[in-house]
């Protein structure tokens, strides 16, 4: 067949772009860069402000993880909220591919081809849960490793290769979060919890809120089944009261009281958010479900804020930060400025200032005169 270098949909058509990639990191002496085939027209004018630095040395290592291939370890004790590793893609492809077999071998072989050597020796490293006759081998390795990427310049959908965060496998109880950034075509990876030096360092590739055998069945595509310690359980008991765990959460928004209605509704008790936010962070710690929990110690901190309790909001605005400071900046900043001002806060103590006025008007002496007059 004659070399092409666009490709066609009925409505769109893709060329390869190869994006230049300066890196501010020990790489950067050498030119990296990024094959993506994406729709023509789209330029590579992606790389507007530098990524967060990785940290050096590094967090973490590759290593085997038994059964489930290589996996990604944490290299010393990671506190909670600290930045794993910033990684960019070696590779962007679109992600509904399915419909352009005709002209989908040539367009990714033209890509492999298209990645710089060193790149390509890493990209090609990683896992392919399919065999190359079935499909192209990048296609193949996007599907075994690519995660969305929002380009931000269009509708359609990329998955993005990623030549380190790739190497880290699923669990259906998360350790980690990661963070894809337009600006700087890169994705931040981040712990959720402390982790301990050796521990393995997981990914999310699926909804891990919904029961057992959903999750299987969503894995199916991936090529596996899920050997971690939420999944590889005992008995049908463990799995009915973890999946019962998952549904709670999942539905949490809806049979619970949040924070915001309670605020100012005297009404409702003055700790009812409180044990709620308390059980919530019981079942994601049973769960493992680490990703979940800052809203949780959000309405925790607020909850004791508006109570006026000083000691406790102290408790969980810190641990809101410290959990935010990397991924969620923005939030953190709020929080730490009521830890250094805690009455700046404008409901401070107002629900217990409210209740002493409302228990004040209970026990009022009657301002009718109700005596008998003889
Ligand atoms: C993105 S790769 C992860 C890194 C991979 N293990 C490697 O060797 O490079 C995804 C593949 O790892 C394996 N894997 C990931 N998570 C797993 C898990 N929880 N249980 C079993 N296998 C898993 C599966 O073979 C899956 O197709």
């Amino acid at each position: 067949m004659a070399s092409t270098t666009t490709w066609s949909t009925t409505t769109k058509t893709f060329r390869i772009i190869n994006a230049p990639i300066s890196n501010d990191d020990e790489r950067s002496q050498n030119l990296s860069g990024c094959s993506m085939l994406v729709e023509d027209g789209l330029l590579p004018m992606l790389f507007r402000d530098e990524p967060p630095r990785t940290p050096d040395p590094p967090n973490f290592y590759v290593a085997s993880a038994g059964n489930k291939g290589a996996g990604m370890f944490a290299a010393r004790d990671i506190p909670a909220g600290a930045l794993i590793l910033v990684d960019r893609p070696v590779a962007i492809v679109p992600s509904n591919i399915e419909p352009l077999l005709s002209w989908k071998r040539e367009a990714f072989d033209a890509l492999i081809a298209r990645i710089i050597p060193s790149e390509r020796e890493r990209l090609l490293q990683l896992a392919n849960c399919h065999s190359v006759e079935s499909r192209p081998i990048v296609e193949g390795i996007a599907l075994t490793n690519a995660f969305g990427v929002e380009l931000g310049v269009t509708e359609q959908e990329y998955g993005g290769i990623f030549p380190s965060v790739s190497r880290a496998n699923h669990c259906c109880g998360l350790n980690t979060a990661i963070k894809w950034d337009p600006a700087t075509f890169s994705v931040s990876m981040y712990s959720l919890c402390d982790v301990q030096a050796g521990e393995e360092i997981y990914n999310q590739y699926i909804d891990v809120l919904a029961p057992r055998a959903e999750r299987r069945a969503q894995l199916a595509r991936y090529d596996f089944i899920c050997l971690c310690q939420h999944c590889d359980l005992p008995d049908d008991e463990a799995v009915a009261k973890s999946d019962a765990a998952r549904a709670e959460l999942r539905d949490w928004r809806n049979t619970h009281t949040r924070f915001e209605p309670w605020a100012e509704d005297m009404c409702r008790s003055d700790d009812v958010v409180i044990e709620s936010s308390l059980r919530a962070l019981e079942l994601v710690r049973q769960e493992g479900l680490w990703g979940m929990q800052v809203p949780f110690m959000e309405d925790l901190a607020l909850s004791y804020a508006v109570l006026g309790d000083e000691e406790q909001f102290r408790v969980w605005a810190e641990k809101v930060v410290e959990l935010c400071s990397g991924q969620d900046p923005k939030r953190a900043n709020k929080f730490a400025q009521w830890l250094a001002d805690p009455a700046s806060y404008r409901r401070w103590g107002w629900r217990t200032k409210q209740r002493k006025l409302l228990d004040k008007q209970k026990n009022l002496p009657p301002d009718i005169d109700i005596s008998i007059p003889w």
